[in-house]
């Protein structure tokens, strides 16, 4: 148990989605799904593998913020974080110079999150079963459910802003053939293709799936009611992300004048700190929370935010768009389950069905539902080769954008 942290790595690992508009929306068009990368090296030999998601160029602030908290990571034990994990969270985020760039802001968060991202891995590995398993009290627990049918999923890859009509119309075939009932929609850029596209797939899906939409920040707080309030013919569930998602009582305002319409306003995946999440919660400004396990610093700021989530009674619906972010957030989602709500209803997890194939254990789906992890750690290893061919700007996939 006297394993030591005694180096780390972190690389800029980017997919060039943009080339075919997966993951575009109507605040970000030319997405490049990447991440900061972080592998951990011990003195035992055994790894420690963490990233955060990140956008194309974003990925070299946070690449930045990484190497500027790695001091404070390397040398650290096992013991060292498992025996106070939250004191080597406020570590991480009380650095006295570090902490005046941004307190508790979206970068820094970015960079803590795949610090301690490698706590599971810490805990799970090194931990041997029989201990692990007599630290939890299994009474009145509901796994059953989760190991047999799995965490009901939505999703967002049918209809991503940059496709087609007749890509939507496709990708909504062979989704529906797949078990999928729960949709979600990009909109905002331009009110009559919204109308369009959504009617599409309204009646695609039928009345009695489930479709959502999907703003990204697009709007002020009166466009947003008003552009809203004329989709509302598709019978949306949520409006996601209409306005800045800094707006609190922009959200509110939306909420209350969307609620007669029984649409209600989703967000977080913007949202960066547990103290925003708290004023969204008192001020009734959301009706969903997104959570996003790499925008919030953490296990730990995630797990406060599920417990804030339970006690105003919203349900927590978490974003998973990017890469890796569905491979992470099952393991939160499970744990809100099991341990927090013992609640389905009103809750759904995101799946988009890009890059899976670049982890050593990627997320499952089946019939629609995330099912269970079951290999240890928090799914977020990827494979080396992969993190080779993409690595930005040297990666042989780059080489050849860059040369092209
Ligand atoms: C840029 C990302 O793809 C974003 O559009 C994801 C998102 O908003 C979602 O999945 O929700
Ligand atoms: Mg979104």
């Amino acid at each position: 148990m006297l394993q030591k942290i005694t180096h780390l790595t972190v690389r800029d690992v980017r997919f060039p989605t943009s080339l075919e508009q997966h993951g575009s929306d109507a605040m970000h068009m030319d997405p490049d799904y990447s991440a900061a990368y972080v592998v951990l090296d011990t003195d035992s030999g055994l790894k420690g593998f963490g990233l955060t998601f990140t956008l194309g160029k974003g990925t070299e602030i946070v690449v930045r913020a990484v190497q500027a908290l790695a001091g404070l990571v390397v040398g650290k034990s096992l013991h060292d974080i498992v025996s106070n994990f939250r004191g080597f969270y406020r570590l991480l985020t009380s650095d006295g110079q570090m902490r005046w760039v941004s307190w508790d802001g979206s970068e820094t968060h970015k960079g803590f999150s795949i610090f301690n991202l490698s706590a599971p891995w810490w805990l799970l590995d090194f931990f041997p079963s029989e201990d692990l398993f007599n630290c939890i009290d299994f009474s009145h627990l509901l796994e059953d459910l989760m190991m047999n049918q799995g965490y009901p999923a939505y999703t967002t890859s049918c209809a991503w802003l940059g496709y087609s009509d007749q890509q939507l119309k496709q990708l909504c075939t062979d989704a529906l053939q797949h078990g999928w009932t729960r949709f979600k929609v990009k909109v905002g850029a331009d009110l009559e293709d919204d109308i369009r596209r959504c009617r599409l797939i309204r009646q695609m899906i039928g009345p009695s799936n489930t479709l959502m939409i999907d703003a990204n920040q697009r709007w002020d707080v009166a466009e947003a009611i008003s552009w809203v309030t004329r989709l509302a013919e598709v019978k949306p569930l949520w409006i996601e992300e209409p306005t800045s998602p800094d707006d609190i009582l922009g959200h509110a305002a939306i909420s209350k004048a969307l609620a007669p319409l029984g649409i209600g306003v989703a967000s977080g995946e913007q949202c960066h700190n547990r103290v925003m999440f708290k004023q969204f919660l008192q001020a009734s400004a959301l009706q969903f929370v997104q959570i996003d396990s790499c925008r919030l610093g953490s296990v730990n700021e995630n797990l406060a935010v599920l417990l804030m989530a339970h006690k105003f009674k919203v349900p927590v619906c978490p974003h998973a768009g990017g890469v890796g972010l569905c491979e992470l957030v099952q393991h939160l989602i499970l744990f809100d389950y099991i341990c927090v709500s013992a609640d389905l209803s009103g809750r759904m997890c995101e799946y988009v069905d890009h890059l899976h194939e670049h982890f050593t254990s990627p997320a499952v789906i089946q019939n629609a539902h995330y099912l269970t992890p079951k290999d240890p750690g928090y799914s977020c290893e990827m494979l080396e080769s992969s993190v080779k061919r993409h690595e930005y700007p040297e990666g042989d996939v780059w080489k050849l954008q860059i040369n092209k």
